[in-house]
């Protein structure tokens, strides 16, 4: 169709007549939509080109990895070191930051991935993805640990791909949130969600119930509320969805609402929480603002957190924001009794 909108198109469109633009933005985000495209191809491909089952390796968090999380986290850094527009890149799957080798360029961005989000759902079929995160730093300087532990409100952009029935791209450069169909005869993203809003209110939850043993007093509140339904505080039903996959969790509360938590439990006293603060929390944090929803630890605004450590845990709670300012809410009340 003649009006369809690409990705390249849109980038390029929000950021003529930003001052110093110089182009590279543009470019980095075409680098990391096309390495999203070929980890799309393997996700699909799957049992036919032999890419789904374990490595028989962990990770630096201890995690078994499957061989989709090596590959896809390999796929991101060769479309993107040679570039010149990074200065460094950090991976959920890598001890240190990822250094640009010494013959390229250094440019003004760092990105921060999590190249495979959702890998235990890989071996049964369903949705998983990619979410980035993009940050300035200081040009032509070697980064640090430290240059990468840095608020998420300081992102410039941030954003996911979702490899399910469509393949889709979500993004947000601080200036509402779009999504984005991947259409495989021209291989092209095209704009098919423009300014995606979260509903205020909702009538839905999603949280592992497995670990309702291990929640602190105010999720346990929350969630008892929820599940009394109509006799109960609430005075209305609640719908309960976990998909383990937080890139489908999050499309889905962008779509129609809900709240999503991951809070801080008791399995393990000495682990913060589940989800990472830098590959998976901040970005996310940084999209469902945009989008009109609330995100935060229980009791602090995700975006507002200072990182400790590169792949550091954090509890994470967002959606619909009176939604979220009910929990929180719960929180406050918790710490004052
Ligand atoms: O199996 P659990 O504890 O419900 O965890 C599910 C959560 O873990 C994650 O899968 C973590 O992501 P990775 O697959 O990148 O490790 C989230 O996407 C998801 O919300
Ligand atoms: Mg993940
Ligand atoms: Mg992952």
């Amino acid at each position: 169709m003649d009006d369809q909108i690409t990705l390249t198109q849109f980038i390029i469109e929000q950021q003529r007549g930003l001052p110093g633009a110089s182009g590279t933005f543009t470019l980095l985000l075409n680098n990391i939509a096309t390495a999203c495209k070929q980890i799309s191809h393997r996700v699909n491909r799957g049992a036919l080109i032999g890419v789904l089952g374990s490595a028989g390796t962990e990770n630096v968090q201890g995690e078994v990895q499957k061989k989709l999380d090596i590959i896809t986290h390999e796929i991101m850094v060769k479309a993107l070191d040679w570039s010149g527009h990074l200065g460094g890149m950090a991976s959920e799957e890598i001890d240190a930051p990822i250094k640009i080798p010494k013959q390229y360029p250094k440019g003004k961005y760092l990105v921060l991935f999590d190249p495979l989000d959702g890998s235990s759902n890989i071996d049964i079929n369903l949705t998983v993805g990619t979410i980035f995160s993009v940050l300035r730093c200081r040009e032509g300087v070697e980064p640090e640990t430290e240059d990468f532990l840095r608020r998420g409100s300081e992102q410039v952009c941030a954003g996911f791909v979702l490899y399910g029935p469509s393949t889709m791209l979500v993004l947000t450069t601080g200036n509402g949130v779009n999504g984005f169909t991947l259409d495989p005869d021209i291989g092209e993203f095209i704009l098919t969600h423009h300014n995606m809003r979260i509903p205020e209110e909702t009538s839905e939850f999603a949280i592992n119930m497995s670990n309702q043993r291990f929640w602190e007093p105010p999720v346990k509140r929350y969630v008892e509320e929820c599940l009394a339904g109509e006799d109960g505080p609430r005075g209305k039903n609640f719908n309960m969805r976990w998909i383990a996959s937080l890139v489908a969790d999050v499309y889905r509360i962008l779509t129609r609402g809900g709240v999503y938590l991951y809070p801080y439990d008791l399995r393990d006293p000495n682990r913060a929480g589940r989800l990472r603060l830098l590959y998976e929390a901040n970005p996310m944090a940084f999209i469902i603002e945009q989008a009109g929803g609330a995100c935060s630890t229980g009791t602090e605004r995700m975006l507002d957190i200072k990182p400790q450590d590169i792949h550091q845990r954090i509890p994470l709670i967002f959606g619909s924001k009176k939604e979220v300012e009910r929990i929180v809410g719960y929180y406050q009340q918790s710490s004052n009794d």
